[in-house]
């Protein structure tokens, strides 16, 4: 046999094992715009066994089953702390979460708001510090319990500290080969799944009247495939969650991908000048940027095409127009302007550019409409999906799941319990809020967190504990943490928690059991 041949042979067992992986009732569920041999070929020579990941996924995707059957939630928060995770897992929730918003404010060496301009790996690194920290306390857990009888074993509730962590991948932090490096990292530093969202790098505003920018469809559905290709290599079955952030996003980054057409606003006042030009003139006359964009905004009367159309069309033409969707929704500007030249007798003015930003975005229609197409194409290579909303509006959610679910109803859905929402805002009663999360279980939405905990929970805690400790001192810790955890028995130093009995059964295997000495 020639080396060439064994070579090849080699190929051919890579490409049977991965089709028999993909043919597994989870990875049945996706379809690959690549083939098993694209995979193999450029596989190691050697096995690489990343079961961490591997296996935390396969617990997490039990879990979604498991709860999307029984139609139970599965509640949990941002800890992006080791101490704060692991009270997270005693405390019963079965599932982590790792934000990003709260690893830029805390894991950084510069913190800033949620613009997602860390280092691309502070998430993956953060994860690799919870599961190594989750280890640990499963291994202590083990130890400890190994001394114990059966009767002591029988009457101390075991914790799961090797909870499944979710964590935040943004936007996946650049090119493809970018969000492979990405990918793998999140491998191998132990996480159970993450999410890649639609957002632009570096493009969220939060305070001056601009909101989010998203990426054209075709850019998102290409980080979600480099990701799946990556974990294809890899052979892990870490789950990729979709997660589709254009339910409020302002601007989309690029018009190149006609899905996303019909959703693109544009000027349809002719007598209107560039936002560009109207900007660079406010600046210079020092007038305020939220107020001259608005009055811009007033000026240009920003309309989508088909909007444009309906404007100057009759009725009887605009019908006319829209016989254009009748095969598919998803027409070219091209296709628009040609038809309506066709079948209106008015002229159509709309113009794109003439909206775009000084950033060069062009501006964006949202609409639950363009959310369930991105989800809807995303289905194919992910396991599971998000529609990241900035406020909670029950009937979007209910209409966004029940089209989703048409289509996939075994797949596990999430939901972000996002910043601040305003639930009595929202319309929300109390009596819907306690029923929330039973609600949204009901509809496949089973991974369920509350982000920002840490910012909101811990920041209300350590501030009122601050205060008591500068008023009383060692005196109100006393009172306040000391006696109450002893009664409790909360988790802290010196108890079994921090490890100490671990650490010294350690030291005293290393230490004395040297059987290179000579007597
Ligand atoms: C989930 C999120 O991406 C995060 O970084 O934790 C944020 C959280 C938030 O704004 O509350 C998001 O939803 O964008």
């Amino acid at each position: 046999m020639t080396i060439r041949d064994q070579e090849e042979e080699r190929i051919q067992s890579e490409i049977a094992s991965i089709e028999k992986w993909w043919a597994s009732e989870k990875q049945a569920r996706l379809k690959r715009p690549y083939s098993a041999r694209d995979v193999a070929v450029m596989r190691n020579s050697i096995e690489l066994n990343h079961q961490v990941s591997s296996q935390q996924a396969v617990k997490l995707w039990n879990l979604f089953e498991e709860k999307i059957a029984k139609k139970e939630p599965l509640l949990t928060y941002g800890a992006v702390d080791p101490i704060l995770l692991s009270q997270l897992s005693k405390s019963g929730l079965e599932i982590g979460y790792v934000s990003g918003a709260v690893c830029g404010l805390s894991n950084v060496a510069e913190p800033s708001m949620d613009t997602a301009d860390y280092p691309w790996d502070t998430v993956p690194n953060t994860v690799q510090k919870l599961v190594n920290s989750q280890l640990w306390h499963d291994r202590r857990q083990n130890h400890l319990r190994s001394l114990m009888t059966p009767e002591q074993r029988a009457a101390t509730p075991k914790v799961d500290y090797l909870v499944p962590l979710i964590a935040d991948g943004d936007m996946g932090f650049g090119s493809t080969t970018g969000i492979m490096k990405f990918t793998k990292k999140f491998v191998e530093a132990g996480v159970a799944m993450f999410h890649l969202d639609d957002l632009a790098i570096g493009m969220k505003r939060f305070t001056i009247g601009e909101g989010r920018t998203v990426v054209p469809t075709c850019e998102y559905l290409k980080r979600l495939t480099a990701a799946r290709f990556q974990l294809d290599l890899m052979g892990a079955e870490t789950l990729l969650m979709g997660r589709a952030d254009s339910m409020h996003a302002e601007y989309i980054s690029s018009v190149i991908d006609p899905r996303d057409h019909g959703y693109v606003q544009g000027v349809t006042n002719p007598d209107c000048e560039p936002l560009i030009e109207a900007m660079v003139k406010a600046q210079r006359n020092g007038e305020d940027y939220k107020t001259a964009r608005k009055l811009w905004m007033e000026k240009a009367c920003l309309l989508t095409f088909d909007e444009a159309v309906e404007k100057v069309a009759t009725k009887e033409e605009y019908q006319e127009y829209l016989t254009l969707f009748k095969d598919s929704k998803f027409k070219s500007i091209n296709q628009r302007r040609q038809h309506a030249s066709q079948v209106v007798a008015k002229q159509v003015f709309f113009d794109w550019d003439a909206a775009r930003s000084t950033d060069g975005q062009y501006f964006l229609k949202h609409t639950l409409d363009h959310v369930i197409d991105r989800a809807i194409a995303s289905l194919p290579i992910t396991d599971t999906t998000w529609a990241r909303m900035d406020s909670p509006k029950w009937d979007e959610i209910v209409r966004f799941h029940e089209v989703l679910r048409k289509i996939d109803s075994k797949r596990a859905y999430g939901f972000g319990y996002t910043g601040r929402y305003d639930y009595k805002a929202a319309g929300f009663s109390d009596e819907q809020l306690k029923n929330l999360q039973f609600d949204l279980a009901e509809m496949g939405i089973v991974f369920q967190t509350q982000p920002i905990y840490a910012c909101q929970g811990l920041n209300m805690v350590s501030l009122e504990f601050g205060k008591m400790f500068k008023k009383e001192g060692i005196y109100g810790y006393n009172r306040d943490i000391v006696v109450p955890c002893k009664e409790n028995e909360t988790d802290g130093f010196e108890t079994a928690w921090c490890g100490a009995k671990l650490s010294d059964t350690q030291m005293f295997m290393a230490d004395s059991l040297d059987v290179t000495l000579p007597y």
